[in-house]
């Protein structure tokens, strides 16, 4: 068993639609599909978030009319059979009246989650009349009913077989299963998601949950990039990349990979592929536990991080300083990034800022307090990175670009710095040069 997630942008036309399409026919044995809402539903359904809460049932009432034309388009273009075609449209026209009915209550999460999920039901019931009116057989399955997830960061993949199993127990065992990414039912039993960009995180959970030979994961660029290719030029997919190098970049910011989504494939060890839907026939990326290079392999950036700095007038380092600090954001249930210390400092990052004022009214207590927003954390990964004479290159950027704090040590695979927002194209762009660029003169 194979899991393939389809993003987006693979799903995003009749065009992606068709070679989506293709290569399913191309390759044999059993697969479960997991397939994203059309490259911009998504965001058109959190804008229908919005008009709920502010009642808005013009705007309501226009965003699903713009919904519908956009699904039933697509339909008529890649669905001929006139019964196949009617009964597909029929499917999600049901899926836009309970959207129109929910968009008429108060909203809360779980209305946010039922609506912002809306886009990947009625992707995957389009792509399912679609394989079928080409004659391959295949299956539609309700993420719901299996994808429960009550612990976003450390998923029960068993729980989740369970369930697949269950669910599927009884049927004919097609060759293809298709279901929806980025929903889940939460601890609650109540519909929610696996966050933005969440269906690479369903793959891998499915992929774990079904103990498959492997993943793919195939998108719009041919592999994971050595740096984000939105901003620096001259980027190049790489080969290959264990899984905690990979690990380490999603979760510091590149976008081709949901921060979370190598977590599950470590623990069974299931490899892990990146691969672009428009060139099928070039190699991507393998992400595994075989690694054959070692040395600085990548960079990426992860924004919205806030810096903080305790000041103390009391000796710093001395005996109990530190858990105390640590203890109230263990409290508010708010992860550390990257610390910096000195003999009466402390510097320390976080991402998630719900509690903020709280621990900084904690805080208070141990010594003078400054809050710095709009921060990124860029992280350059790579296998014993530290060891590798070139990586020195870095610390040039220093004479060029104000970094507020550096990481360096925690590990031989990675060195951090904290730059600010506003300087981190400028800072990826310098790294790739230092590091990157055979053509760089060292001076
Ligand atoms: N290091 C990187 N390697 C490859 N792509 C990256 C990287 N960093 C950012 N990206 C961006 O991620 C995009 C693919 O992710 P995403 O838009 O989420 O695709 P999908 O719609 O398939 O889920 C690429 O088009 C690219 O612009
Ligand atoms: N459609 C959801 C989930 C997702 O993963 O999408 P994509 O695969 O296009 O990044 C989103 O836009 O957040």
């Amino acid at each position: 068993m194979k899991v393939l997630k389809f993003g987006g942008t693979s799903v995003g036309s009749v065009a992606s639609i068709v070679n989506v399409k293709n290569i399913l026919k191309a390759k044999t044995g059993k697969k479960v599909l997991v397939l994203s809402a059309m490259a911009g539903v998504t965001n058109k359904l959190v804008e229908l978030t919005k008009m709920i809460e502010a009642k808005n049932n013009t705007e309501i009432a226009e965003i699903i009319a713009e919904l519908k034309y956009k699904h039933d388009s697509t339909i008529d273009a890649l669905i001929q059979d006139e019964a196949l075609n009617v009964s597909t449209k029929e499917l999600v026209q049901n899926i836009l009246n309970e959207l129109r009915e929910i968009s008429k209550r108060n909203y809360s999460e779980t209305v946010y989650a039922k609506v912002v999920t809306t886009g990947e039901r009625m992707l995957t019931t389009v792509f399912s009349g679609f394989l079928t009116s080409c004659d391959m057989e295949n299956k539609l399955l309700d993420a719901k009913d299996f994808m429960h997830v009550a612990n976003l960061e450390n998923p029960d993949t068993g729980l989740v077989g369970k369930k697949f199993r269950e669910s599927t127990a009884g049927l004919q065992q097609p060759d293809i299963y298709i279901t929806q990414g980025f929903v889940r039912i939460d601890g609650n039993g109540s519909v929610s998601t696996l966050n933005r960009g969440g269906s690479d995180y369903s793959a891998t959970i499915l992929a774990a949950a079904l103990e498959a030979s492997e993943a793919q994961i195939w998108t719009d660029i041919d592999g994971f990039h050595n740096n984000d290719p939105r901003y620096v030029e001259n980027t190049h997919a790489l080969a290959e990349l264990s899984f905690e190098e990979a690990a380490e970049l999603a979760y510091f910011g590149a976008k081709i990979l949901h921060p979370q989504t190598i977590s599950p494939v470590i623990k069974k060890q299931i490899p892990l592929f990146l691969k672009n839907t428009f060139t099928p026939e070039l190699p991507g990326t393998k992400i595994s536990s075989e690694i054959h290079s070692r040395g600085l392999k990548a960079i990426s950036a992860k924004d919205g991080i806030t810096a903080i700095k305790i000041k103390s007038n009391r000796m710093l380092m001395a005996h109990g300083f530190l858990k105390k600090i640590f203890e109230v954001f263990d409290t508010y249930e708010t992860a550390i990034d990257m610390i910096t210390t000195s003999e009466i400092a402390i510097s320390l990052t976080i991402d998630n800022t719900k509690n903020l004022d709280k621990i900084l009214a904690e805080l208070n207590v141990c010594g003078e307090i400054t809050v710095e927003k709009d921060h990124s954390i860029i992280c350059i990964v790579g296998e014993g990175l530290i060891e590798d004479k070139d990586t020195s290159r870095l610390f040039e950027l220093l004479n060029d670009i104000p970094v507020r704090m550096i990481s360096y040590g925690g590990s031989a695979n990675n060195i951090s710095l904290l730059v600010a927002t506003e300087n981190k194209i400028q800072t990826l762009q310098a790294l790739n040069r230092k590091l990157f660029e055979k053509e760089y003169e060292f001076v």
